[in-house]
C-alpha cells in the first residue's frame, strides 16, 4: 500500500527498473588501482594494448625452430625467457620450448613428436608436410599495441586481471565502486540459532551483502535497526553510504516507519511501488547530497525482487557498467502469472525451456536457492513455448 502523501505512484516493472537505472547515471569517479586492488571495480577507460600480443614471434610447440625445407642441421636450443636469439640459417634447426622466441630466419617449428634426430640431421615424420608458419604465434597476432581491447564500462573480472597483465597493464583505472550500508530492519530478526514462535531468523543479511558485491558494490557496513522511527530516521541521516539499502518496512504496519524516516531525512521519491509480485511495495528514494535509498520488503523474495528491480540496476549504473545484457528463453510450461502485474519466478533451464520451481512464495527462499535465474512473466502469465525475459537470480 502507498504512503499517503503525493509521490511517483506505482509504476511497471519495465518503468521501474529504467527509473532505477536513470538514478543511476552518474557513475563515480575514476581511480587508479594496482591490478590486484581492481577486482570487482569497473574499467572507467577503454583497456588498451601497451603492446604488440605475442610481443614477439613466438614457438607455440615444444620442438625445433626450422628455416627452410629439411633436413635441418641441429644447432643449440632456445629456451623460454631468452632475450637475445642469434638468426637461424637456411637449412638449420635449433631446438626451442614452448613460449620461446623464435630466432630470425626461422620459418616454421617442428613438433617434437613429428621429428626425428639422425646423427646431426633432423628429419620431419609427421603425418602431414611442415608448412610455412606452422606452429608459430606471429608477433602481433592476438593484438597490436594501442589496439582497444576492452570498452570502458566492463567489469573487472579474473578474466579481465589477466588479460590487462599480458599486454603490459600494472594499474588500471576504475570508477570507484558505490558503498552501500545495509540496514536490516525488524525487531523479530534473530541473528543466530534456530527460529522459534515470534522470532525469525535474518536471512536477507546473509544474503544480500555477497549479491551486493557481485554487482560491483562496496559493502561497508550491515546493521540491524530496532523498529523504532528515531533509530530509522538517525540512521538515514548520518548515513555517509552512496546507496542505503534497507529491509522491511515498506508496507503499511504499525511499525513501518520508512515513508516517515525518508520525508524527515528530506528525501525524494523516485518510485514508490511497483506493480510486481513478490515485492510490490518495494521503493528508491533520493536522499540529500545525490545519494539514494533502496527499500526492500521484508519477505525474502519479495526483497530479491526489489534487488533486481532497483538496487541491481542502479549499482550498475553508479559503478559505471552498461545495462544487463538482455537474457530470455522459451516456457517449458505454461507460467503462472499475477492478473494485472508482472511476475517475477525463480525457473531453472531444461531442454525444453524454463520451468518454475515449488516454493515460491513471497516468504519462501527455498525455491529461489534452486534457481538459475528469475523468469519475468507477464500480466496474466506465458503460455508454453512463449519466451520470457530473464534475470539473475542470486
Ligand atoms: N496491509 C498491507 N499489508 C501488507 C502489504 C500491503 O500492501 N498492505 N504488503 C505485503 C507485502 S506484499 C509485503 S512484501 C510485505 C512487506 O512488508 P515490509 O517491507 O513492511 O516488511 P516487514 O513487515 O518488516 O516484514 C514482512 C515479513 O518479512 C519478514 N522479514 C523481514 N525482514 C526479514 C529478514 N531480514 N529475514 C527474513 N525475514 C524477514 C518479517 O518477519 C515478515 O514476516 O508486507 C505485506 N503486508
Ligand atoms: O510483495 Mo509481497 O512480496 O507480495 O509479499
Amino acid at each position: 500500500m502507498a504512503a499517503p502523501h503525493a509521490g511517483p505512484g506505482v509504476l511497471g516493472w519495465p518503468q521501474a527498473r529504467e527509473a532505477a537505472r536513470r538514478a543511476g547515471l552518474r557513475p563515480l569517479p575514476a581511480l587508479g588501482l594496482p591490478l590486484a586492488e581492481a577486482l570487482g571495480h569497473t574499467l572507467a577507460e577503454p583497456l588498451t594494448a601497451l603492446t604488440d600480443l605475442p610481443a614477439f614471434d613466438t614457438s607455440a610447440m615444444d620442438g625445433w625452430a626450422v628455416a627452410g625445407p629439411g633436413p635441418w642441421r641441429v644447432a643449440g636450443r632456445v629456451l623460454a625467457g631468452r632475450t637475445e636469439v642469434a638468426p637461424l640459417d637456411d637449412g638449420a634447426a635449433v631446438e626451442i620450448a614452448t613460449g620461446a622466441q623464435l630466432p630470425p630466419g626461422a620459418t616454421a617449428v617442428l613438433r617434437r613428436e613429428h621429428g626425428r634426430v639422425d646423427g646431426t640431421l633432423l628429419h620431419a615424420c609427421g603425418p602431414t608436410p611442415l608448412t610455412t608458419g606452422q606452429d608459430v604465434r606471429p608477433r602481433g597476432q592476438e593484438c597490436r599495441r594501442g589496439e582497444e581491447l576492452l570498452p570502458a564500462g566492463v567489469p573487472v573480472g579474473p578474466a579481465v586481471l589477466g588479460l590487462a597483465a599480458a599486454c603490459g597493464h600494472d594499474r588500471l583505472s576504475v570508477h570507484r565502486r558505490p558503498v552501500v550500508q545495509l540496514l536490516v530492519l525488524g525487531d523479530e530478526l534473530l541473528a543466530s540459532g534456530v527460529p522459534r514462535p515470534g522470532l525469525v531468523r535474518d536471512a536477507l543479511g546473509p544474503l544480500l551483502p555477497p549479491w551486493l558485491r557481485a554487482a560491483g558494490a562496496e559493502v561497508a557496513e550491515v546493521r540491524g535497526v530496532r523498529d523504532d522511527f528515531g533509530l530509522l530516521r538517525d540512521a538515514l541521516r548520518h548515513s555517509g553510504a552512496d546507496v542505503v539499502v534497507t529491509t522491511g518496512g515498506t508496507a503499511a504496519g504499525p511499525v513501518d516507519f520508512l515513508h516517515r524516516a525518508l520525508a524527515e531525512a528530506g528525501a525524494r521519491l523516485l518510485v514508490d511501488g511497483v506493480a510486481v509480485r513478490p515485492g510490490h511495495p518495494m521503493l528508491l528514494a533520493e536522499l540529500p547530497g545525490g545519494r539514494h535509498l533502496v527499500g526492500l520488503p521484508g519477505n525474502p523474495l519479495a526483497a530479491v525482487a526489489g534487488m533486481v528491480t532497483l538496487a541491481l540496476p542502479l549499482l550498475r549504473a553508479r559503478s559505471g557498467r552498461g545495462a544487463e545484457s538482455p537474457a530470455a528463453a522459451p516456457a517449458a510450461v505454461a507460467l503462472p502469472g499475477h492478473p494485472a502485474d508482472t511476475r517475477l519466478l525463480p525457473v531453472r533451464r531444461g531442454a525444453e525451456g524454463v520451468r518454475p520451481l515449488a516454493f515460491d512464495g513471497p516468504a519462501m527462499l527455498r525455491g529461489l536457492a534452486r534457481a538459475e535465474a528469475l523468469a519475468v512473466v507477464p500480466p496474466g502469465g506465458a503460455a508454453a513455448g512463449e519466451t520470457v525475459e530473464l534475470v539473475e537470480a542470486p
